[in-house]
């Protein structure tokens, strides 16, 4: 499986709704704080305009709702793998990527078989109190050694001028979330976002 190099993650189908229609062709959905209903109803609405967009759609932690509203992809931390069914997630067909911070969170997540391993925080983050320090970009190249074909996500403090240095130092794909939603003009930087990347767009 190839993952597109530009990997958004935004809160709302409100986000999914103004940025997917730019170009964007992988997106996850990462929404805290908010009751089932509404969760649901952003799913539904963040995978109606996935699929007009032909943009793959991501649900972070929901794995349940996920599966009720007929997704194909899911991102699980280390603590949301603990108390997830895997066999559920698999019977339903569900890819899954999962977070890594160390090695033995590593460990953790090549046993699961995953679709994607993410490794973060990159670089400093704002978006969340994180006990690690940043990775830097030499423990990509080293995570890239141990996941073998498996892609390789890179997250935490991205932004356009950094893109470069993920990619290159063996990430397959870049994850972001402040660096577009924190700006002043979220559309323009994610059309930054899909310049920066579009080289590095694997083969099909
Ligand atoms: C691509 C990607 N990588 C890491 C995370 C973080 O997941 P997790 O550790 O479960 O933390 P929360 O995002 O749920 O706060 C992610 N969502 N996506
Ligand atoms: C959820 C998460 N996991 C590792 S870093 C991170 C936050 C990424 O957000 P930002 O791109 O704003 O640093
Ligand atoms: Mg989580």
């Amino acid at each position: 499986m190839r993952l597109d190099p530009f990997y958004l993650i935004i809160d709302s189908g409100a986000w999914i709704e103004r940025l997917v229609p730019l170009g964007v062709r992988l997106v996850q959905l990462r929404i805290k704080d908010r009751s089932a209903a509404e969760i649901r109803a952003d799913i539904r609405k963040a995978k109606a305009i996935c699929a007009v967009h032909g943009c793959q759609l991501i649900v972070n932690d929901y794995w349940q709702l996920a599966i009720e509203e007929g997704c194909d992809f899911i991102h699980l931390g280390q603590e949301d793998l603990a108390e997830a069914d895997l066999d559920a997630i698999r019977a339903a067909g569900l890819r899954l990527g999962l977070s890594t911070h160390d090695e033995a969170e590593l460990e953790t997540a090549l046993a699961a078989c995953p679709d994607y391993i993410a490794l973060g925080p990159i670089y400093p983050t704002v978006l969340k109190v994180m006990p690690w320090a940043p990775q830097g970009l030499q423990r990509i190249g080293h995570w890239k050694a141990r996941v073998g074909n498996i892609p390789l996500v890179a997250i935490g403090g991205l932004t356009v001028e950094r893109i470069s240095g993920v990619l290159e130092s063996g990430a397959d794909s870049a994850a972001v979330v402040t660096d577009i939603t924190r700006n002043p003009d979220p559309e323009s930087r994610t059309l930054e976002w899909l310049k920066a990347t579009r080289s590095h767009i694997p083969a099909t």
